[in-house]
């Protein structure tokens, strides 16, 4: 019988940070080894230090081909990214070496989704300054993923089990927010959340859409991005059958939202959306790339440099992030939508 487990990558992440051991944590629990098979992208040294913080009982074992045998017990199975120096991962101090070296670990990790040589890709926080600092320039995850898949957009979820919500901004400043906050943009990113969301999660979601000032702009008075952008954004999803509402004040929203009015809420800037989704789902959130051609997740949390080495770091969302790429590879192998 062939082995049908969804093969997923597992990018490192910052190697001074706690991307090694909550990896480690989350590969020794036999729960995500009975989902799917897994391969580790990233540094055998910064790898073996996150085993021994984690106090998992696992070995690293390099790997050069790619024949996705069943995973075994005990074994975190590496292809090997790097050979960093103890300079290059000191805790919290990351250096151009380890900023590149989880750099071409996310490169590699797409390009093995991109060729159909994984099914999913699950990936451990980085820096986003140090991903920089080492030369490549971008945001996040996100928008390189978009480049290296040739995306034209995407879209950034943040999802637990009682919300999910995409962002039509993503790592923006807040002033250039209204900027941004265009009729396609909008647009686009309720059809991303609509055709994604119906495929992965939940048949034909419905939609809330958020205003992005006080009361929906109160007439006017506080602004009139809701009667000039958003309103005419919704109306035209709509018209295209999707099942969307709005503009919806924000204050209020996540309240209905919570009690399963909504399947996705759709939120105008990085902090509307991500403030309420990780006062609910911390331990356990999601974040997932909509619009790729390729399936990716990764934790909801940062490098964590004040925690790293401690042992304290829970590794709660790296483990939902592997079980939900593992489950959205499932759905897409099937063909079939979610039911
Ligand atoms: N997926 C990603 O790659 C990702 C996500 C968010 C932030 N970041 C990056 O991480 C860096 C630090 O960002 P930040 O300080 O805003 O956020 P952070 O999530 O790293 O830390 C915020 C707080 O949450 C705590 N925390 C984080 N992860 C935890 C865990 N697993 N268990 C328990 N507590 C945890 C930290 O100790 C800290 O108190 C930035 O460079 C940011 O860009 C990356
Ligand atoms: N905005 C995300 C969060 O706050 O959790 C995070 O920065 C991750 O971004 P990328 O997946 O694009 O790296």
């Amino acid at each position: 019988m062939p082995n049908t487990k969804p093969r997923i990558v597992i990018t490192m992440g910052d190697p001074t940070g706690v991307g090694p051991e909550i990896i480690a944590a989350t590969l020794a629990d036999p729960e995500v080894r009975k989902h799917c098979r897994f391969l580790v992208l990233g540094d055998r040294a910064a790898m073996a230090r996150g085993i021994a913080v984690a106090g998992a009982a696992l070995k690293v074992e390099r790997t050069d081909a790619l024949n996705w045998e069943e995973s075994k017990e005990g074994v975190l199975p590496l292809w090997e990214i790097s050979s960093l120096t103890d300079t290059d991962m000191q805790y919290g101090r990351p250096t151009v070496a380890s900023g590149d070296a989880m750099y071409r670990a996310i490169c590699e990790a797409a390009r093995l989704c991109l060729e159909g040589n994984a099914d999913a890709m699950a990936t451990a926080p980085i820096s986003k300054e140090a991903l920089n600092r080492a030369g490549h320039h971008y945001p996040g995850h996100t928008e390189l993923l978009a480049e290296l898949a040739g995306a034209e957009r995407v879209v950034m979820m943040l999802a637990g089990s009682r919300m999910r919500v995409t962002l039509v901004t993503i790592h923006e400043a807040l002033a250039d927010v209204p900027r941004l906050v265009t009729f396609e943009r909008v647009l686009e990113t309720i059809r991303i959340t609509h055709r994604d969301v119906h495929r992965y999660f939940r048949r034909n979601p419905r939609i809330a859409v958020l205003a992005l000032n006080p009361h929906c702009g109160e007439g006017g008075m506080f602004g009139d991005e809701e009667a000039r952008i958003i309103a005419p954004a919704v109306e035209a999803a709509r018209q295209e059958g999707i099942d969307a509402l709005g503009p919806l004040s924000a204050d209020t929203l996540f309240h209905f939202a919570i009690q399963g009015g909504y399947d996705a809420v759709v939120c105008m800037y990085h902090d509307q959306g991500l403030i309420p989704l990780k006062l609910l789902h911390f331990d356990d959130g999601v974040n997932v790339t909509l619009g790729l051609p390729i399936i990716r997740t990764s934790v909801d949390h940062g490098t964590a440099y004040d925690l790293a080495g401690t042992g304290r770091a829970s590794a709660d969302s790296m483990k939902a992030a592997i079980l939900m790429a593992a489950d959205m590879a499932r759905v897409k192998g099937s063909g079939d939508g979610k039911p």
